[in-house]
């Protein structure tokens, strides 16, 4: 049986693949899949709808069989190794389903028996998500955000090391969206791993401590957000001017990367600003303002799955760029389910 050496990583995949039968033949869903989530912490999976988010998580619960590639947990092979392994899992990946006449505390105490827990354990995770004073209420009171925390508190009941929540804020309000935010920050903290899908990025920006971006079953960037960020906006600067073409074809003679702005250009790849306004002032041309972008996680993300479409991107970890496996090695979709 394979097993790695402890390499700091919750989950790690290696050259991932999925296809899927579709009515016009097969359909590559991920695409050499090199995903690295360090033990410890909040991890935002994110991509656009349709990258291969749930697709991957299926395959890392066992859900579904993947056609290529290695994936472990905390070291192990799965799903060679699930069984050992999966004690030390939590998952919701798709919508709970509680008895709507049940309190919160009785469905937990009947999940706890199921599951041989300690009874002591519903308090403590009821508390632990912030459910402490209403886990006496049914379940048909609670709001949909109450509900999705039950649902993470069951996942609670046994202690994992590692949760995966797959869209766990899909269909909440703003302050359901809030109060799962801060269950996954705080779980985050206690030296678990959380890794979280989302395709809503300024959702993880707060929470994550690191991130993997996937454009079309490839990662396309994957690192802290911080240094995400910093490694996309190094160097824009919105410039205001009277006439911003020619100062776009000065500064691009001048070797910049500049293009018109909504309200003046955008020059990119600059390490000093001031060459910007010296460049445009030796041609008669002065700068009304000149403001450092500031970048967040959405643009970085457009930025890298937009090129990820166009097909610009060169996959950040470097396995990414397998081509599609041929027809013939595959069965179709509905061989592929496991357990379902
Ligand atoms: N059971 C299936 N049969 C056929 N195609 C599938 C199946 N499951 C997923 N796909 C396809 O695989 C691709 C990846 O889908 P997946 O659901 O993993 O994406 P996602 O990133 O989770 O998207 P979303 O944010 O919309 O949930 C999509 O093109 C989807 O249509």
């Amino acid at each position: 049986m394979e097993l790695v050496a402890d390499d700091g990583l919750a989950v790690a995949t290696r050259g991932l693949t999925k296809s899927f039968q579709g009515i016009r033949g097969r359909r590559v869903a991920i695409h050499g899949l090199d995903l690295d989530v360090p033990a410890g912490g909040v991890h935002g999976f994110l991509g656009p709808n349709g990258s291969g988010k749930t697709t991957t998580i299926r395959m890392l619960l066992g859900l579904l069989r993947a056609d290529g590639g290695t994936m472990h947990i905390f070291g192990q092979p799965v799903p060679q190794r699930l069984p050992q392994v999966i004690a030390r899992v939590g998952a919701i990946v798709e919508s709970p389903k509680f008895y709507p006449s049940f309190t919160g505390r009785r469905s937990l105490s009947l999940l706890a028996d199921a599951i041989g827990t300690d009874q002591r354990r519903v308090g403590e995770v009821l508390e632990e998500v912030g459910l402490g004073d209403r886990g006496n209420d049914r379940f048909s009171g609670y709001s949909l955000g109450m509900k999705q925390r039950l649902a993470i508190a069951a996942t609670l009941l046994k202690s994992p090391d590692l949760l995966i929540f797959d869209e766990p804020t899909n269909g909440l309000d703003p302050a359901g969206i809030r109060e799962i935010r801060e269950t996954m920050r705080n779980l985050g903290t206690q030296g678990r791993t959380v890794l979280v899908s989302s395709h809503i990025l300024s959702e993880i920006e707060h929470i994550a401590d690191t991130v993997s971006i996937i454009g079309r079953g490839r990662v396309v960037a994957q690192g802290s957000v911080a240094g995400l960020i910093n490694q996309a906006g190094a160097g824009s600067v919105d410039v205001g001017i009277n006439n911003p073409e020619a100062a776009v074809a000065v500064l691009r003679q001048a070797g910049m990367t500049a293009e018109l702005a909504a309200d003046g250009l955008r020059v990119s790849g600059v390490d000093q600003p001031a060459d910007v306004t010296r460049t445009l002032a030796a041609q008669g041309l002065y700068v009304s303002r000149l403001v450092p972008v500031r970048q967040d996680l959405e643009s970085v993300f457009l930025q890298l799955t937009q090129d990820d479409q166009l097909g610009t991107t060169s996959p950040a970890s470097g396995g990414g760029d397998v081509p599609p496996p041929p027809d013939s090695r595959h069965t179709p979709d509905q061989d592929g389910e496991v357990g379902r």
